[in-house]
């Protein structure tokens, strides 16, 4: 089907929709590990194995300075802060655990937005 032109409007409402579901992803019980960047000083690794960290305070950060081109930029980066978790943490681990709770949480959340 056509694509549908992009006015500036459906992309003030993409922004809209990026604020809502960070605030949603900020205040789940399971966000604990993703609120601020991990520091690479007390987990040795993470700098080495994470080439690309991210986190919702930094994703927050972008939001607030615009960094967003629209809501798949916005996805992208909120992936990456799943894909982080998965690589460096074992399944069944709390963190690893709390990363697939929060990324199933997501994928239900931005598609209700669809
Ligand atoms: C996403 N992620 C996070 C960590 C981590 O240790 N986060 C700090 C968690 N603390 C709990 C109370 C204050 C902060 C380690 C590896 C990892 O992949």
């Amino acid at each position: 089907c056509a694509k549908k032109a992009k006015t500036p409007k459906d992309s003030n409402n993409d922004l809209a929709a990026c604020r809502m579901l960070l605030s949603e992803l900020e205040a789940h019980q399971d966000a604990w590990p993703f609120l601020s960047p991990v520091r690479h000083k007390s987990v040795p690794g993470y700098r080495k194995v994470i080439k690309k960290p991210m986190d919702f305070s930094t994703i927050k950060e972008k939001l607030t300075n615009n960094l967003y081109l629209n809501l798949e930029t916005f996805i992208i980066d909120v992936n990456l802060v799943f894909d982080n978790c998965q690589k460096f943490n074992e399944d069944d681990s709390e963190i690893g655990r709390a990363g697939h709770r929060m990324r199933r949480f997501f994928d239900k959340r931005w598609t209700e937005l669809l």
